[in-house]
C-alpha cells in the first residue's frame, strides 16, 4: 500500500547548535520542507541579528543541494522591545516564542510577567501579524505538574486573548482535553495548536513501563489516556486549528540517563511514520495530509509545499540510537518496528 502526500512541514522543532545541530538537522531536512526552529539555545536567540546568524549556521550544516527551509523565531524576554519585532518581521523572522521563565529546557531567560513589560511587544506583534508561539504551562510549584497546562489556559491564555483578540497564537505541543476545548472555542485563524507524536501515541504510563523511562520524558509531561484520546479526536476531526509540530528535542543519551535528566524526546527520524500510524489506527488516513501539510502553512499565511512524498507500507526497525562523534541520541520508539516508511518521489 502507498500513499502520496504533499511534503509536510514541522511547525515546532529544536535543531540546537554546534555538534548537536550537525548531528540532527539531516533527519528533519530529509522529509520536511520547512520547519519552525525554536530559539531556546544557550544563550537564547533574542534578537533578529542572532536569528539570522542561527539561520546561517543551520543552512551551513545542510548539504548544498538541500531545499529544507528553516523558519526562524525570536525568544521573548521581559526586555524585548517593540522595535525588535518590526526589525524581525522585515528580516523574515516568522514568529516569537513565549517561554514562561523556568517552564522548560533553557527557559530561564523567559518571561516573568506577560501582562506587564511585554504587553507593548504583544501589541506590536498583533499589528505586524506576527504569531506568538506559547509553551503553555504555569511554573508555580504549588500547581501539580499534570495541571500546569490547564491552569495556564485559565490564568494566562484566556485573559491574553480577551485583551488582544487580534494577536495570532499557537499553543505548542498540546497535551490535554482542556487545551483541545480551548483551541476549538477560539476564533479560527487566530488560535491554533501543534501536536506531537508522543502526545498522540503515549500516555503517562509510558514514563513508568517496567521501570523509569527517561526517553519518554518531555515537557509538557505525558498525560492520562483520556487526554490522549481527546487529542486524537481533535487531529482526526479535520479541523484546521491543529497541525504537525514534532517538538523533536534532542539531548545526548548521557543527559537523559542521569540523576537529573533533560526533558525532550528526539523524534525527527520517526515522526512522519508515527503520525501516519495514529491516523491509520483511527481510520482517518484521509485527514492526514491536511494535518501534516495544509493546516500549518494556511495558519502562517505561507504557500503549501509543491513537491510530494510517498508513504509506503514497508516495515522498518527504528535504530536503537544514532551515534555521532559528539555523543549518542536515542530516538522515540527506539528499536521498535514501524509500518510506514516515508520516501521521496
Ligand atoms: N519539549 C521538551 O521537553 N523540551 C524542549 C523544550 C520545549 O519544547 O518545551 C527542549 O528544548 O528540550
Ligand atoms: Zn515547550
Ligand atoms: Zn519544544
Amino acid at each position: 500500500m502507498e500513499l502520496q502526500v504533499t511534503k509536510p512541514d514541522d511547525w515546532h522543532l529544536h535543531l540546537r547548535d554546534g555538534d548537536l545541530l550537525e548531528a540532527v538537522v539531516l533527519h528533519s531536512a530529509k522529509h520536511f520542507g520547512r520547519a519552525i526552529v525554536m530559539p531556546n539555545l544557550k544563550p537564547p536567540v533574542t534578537t533578529t541579528v542572532a536569528a539570522m546568524a542561527y539561520r546561517d549556521s543551520i543552512l551551513k550544516a545542510l548539504p548544498p543541494d538541500s531545499i529544507f527551509k528553516p523558519l526562524m523565531t525570536l525568544y521573548l524576554t521581559d526586555n524585548t522591545r517593540p522595535s525588535e519585532i518590526k526589525l524581525a518581521r522585515n528580516s523574515g523572522v516568522v514568529a516569537v516564542k513565549f517561554y514562561p521563565a523556568g517552564a522548560t529546557t533553557n527557559s530561564q531567560d523567559g518571561v516573568t510577567d506577560i501582562f506587564g513589560k511585554c504587553f507593548p511587544v504583544l501589541e506590536q506583534m498583533a499589528e505586524q501579524n506576527m504569531p506568538l508561539l506559547v509553551h503553555g504551562e504555569v511554573t508555580d510549584s504549588s500547581v501539580d505538574i499534570f495541571d500546569r497546562e490547564k491552569v495556564f489556559i485559565e490564568t494566562i491564555l484566556e485573559p491574553l486573548i480577551k485583551k488582544l483578540p487580534q494577536l495570532k497564537v499557537v499553543m505548542e505541543h498540546i497535551t490535554t482535553m482542556d487545551a483541545v476545548r480551548f483551541v476549538e472555542s477560539c476564533r479560527e485563524g487566530y488560535v491554533a495548536a501543534t501536536v506531537t507524536p508522543q502526545h498522540l501515541l503515549l500516555n503517562r504510563n509510558a514514563l513508568f513501563q517496567g521501570g523509569f523511562r527517561p526517553h519518554n520524558y518531555c515537557l509538557p509531561v505525558l498525560k492520562r489516556e483520556v487526554h490522549r484520546q481527546a487529542i486524537i479526536s481533535a487531529v482526526i476531526s479535520g479541523s484546521k486549528r491543529f497541525f504537525l509540530g514534532t517538538d523533536s528535542a534532542p539531548h545526548y543519551r548521557t543527559r537523559k540517563e542521569c540523576s537529573c535528566g533533560c526533558a525532550g524526546i528526539f523524534n525527527a527520524s520517526v515522526a512522519i511514520s508515527l503520525y501516519t500510524k495514529v491516523f491509520e489506527e483511527a481510520g482517518a488516513l484521509d485527514k492526514l495530509e491536511a494535518f501534516m501539510s495544509f493546516n500549518g502553512p494556511e495558519f502562517y499565511g505561507l504557500p503549501r509545499n509543491s513537491t510530494k512524498i510517498v508513504l509506503k507500507k514497508s516495515p522498518w526497525r527504528v535504530p536503537e540510537s544514532y551515534a555521532f562523534a559528539s555523543g549518542e541520541i536515542v530516538p522515540m520508539f527506539t528499536g521498535e518496528m514501524l509500518e510506514w516508511l516515508p520516501c521521496d518521489i
